[in-house]
């Protein structure tokens, strides 16, 4: 049997009368992928504030490993090992991509030539190397992704939550993405991914969670998903329905 990696019990939050999440509980295995889905204001970034330390919930609890973090700050969750992207990607500008993944590399490494190895390793897997010497504000936008994704990987983590890092990619860029997160997991890496490209995370998916309105409405495989009719109804619709039945 896995262990969960990641428990939440009854998470809510709310910002004055909005409840952003409400009581929404789930578990995340050790080598999981787990794809949180749902409409637009759904409340997946706010509930990946909640996990991270950036909000603390309303109520309810998170576990990582075992270990309660609810309300944790930031720094102390990334060194436990769980460590996520934003939404809208914000690198160190002014500094070169190398730097920019050596200030995360900083957190685990116990000298700076431990630190450079691991920046380079990240720098090589994340297809980044050949520019490590280029200022972080020079690079295109799937660049600044690959170095979102850098810069924590440095931080040497045992869980990763990916926050729409598909958003804006063309297909061959989604299909790399896609293959780095398969790399992840064959790492050893569990994997939380917030997306909206259904057919890029449906096929990688264990299991898949849905938000609608701040609730959990479903959880299950991805076959189960997509032929669930809350689902299609609040999310998917009939066009992503019809089209995975063909396939
Ligand atoms: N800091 C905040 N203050 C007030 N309301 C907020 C705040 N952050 C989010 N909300 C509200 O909480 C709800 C959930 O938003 P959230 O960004 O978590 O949704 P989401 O599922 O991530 O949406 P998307 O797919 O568009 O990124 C929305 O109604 C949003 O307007």
């Amino acid at each position: 049997m896995k262990r969960p990696k990641l428990y939440l019990d009854k998470v809510t939050m709310k910002f004055g009368n909005l409840i952003a999440n409400e009581d929404v509980s789930f578990e995340v295995k050790e080598g999981e992928i787990v794809s949180l889905i749902g409409p637009n204001g759904a409340g997946k970034t706010t509930l990946f504030n909640c996990i991270t330390g950036f909000y603390k919930p309303f109520s309810g609890r998170v576990y990582f490993e075992g270990t309660e973090i609810t309300g944790w700050p930031p720094h102390k969750i990334t060194a436990l090992g769980l460590a996520r992207t934003f939404q809208i990607v914000k690198p160190l500008k002014e500094m070169t991509v190398r730097d920019n993944v050596l200030t995360g590399a900083f957190l685990k490494a116990k000298d700076r030539k431990e630190a450079e190895e691991i920046a380079d390793d990240v720098l090589k897997f994340t297809q980044l190397y050949d520019k490590r010497n280029f200022l972080a504000s020079s690079l295109t936008i799937v660049d600044k992704k690959r170095l979102e994704l850098a810069r924590i990987l440095a931080t040497k983590p045992k869980m990763v939550m990916l926050d729409e890092v598909m958003a804006g990619l063309n297909s061959t860029e989604i299909k790399q993405a896609v293959d780095i997160c398969m790399k992840l997991r064959e790492s050893g890496i569990t994997l939380l991914i917030v997306e909206h490209i259904m057919e890029a995370i449906m096929p990688i998916s264990d299991r898949v969670i849905v938000l609608n309105a701040g609730r959990k409405i479903a959880e299950g495989p991805p076959q189960e998903i997509v032929n669930n009719e809350e689902v299609i109804k609040a999310y998917l619709g009939e066009r992503y329905h019809a089209k995975s039945k063909k396939s």
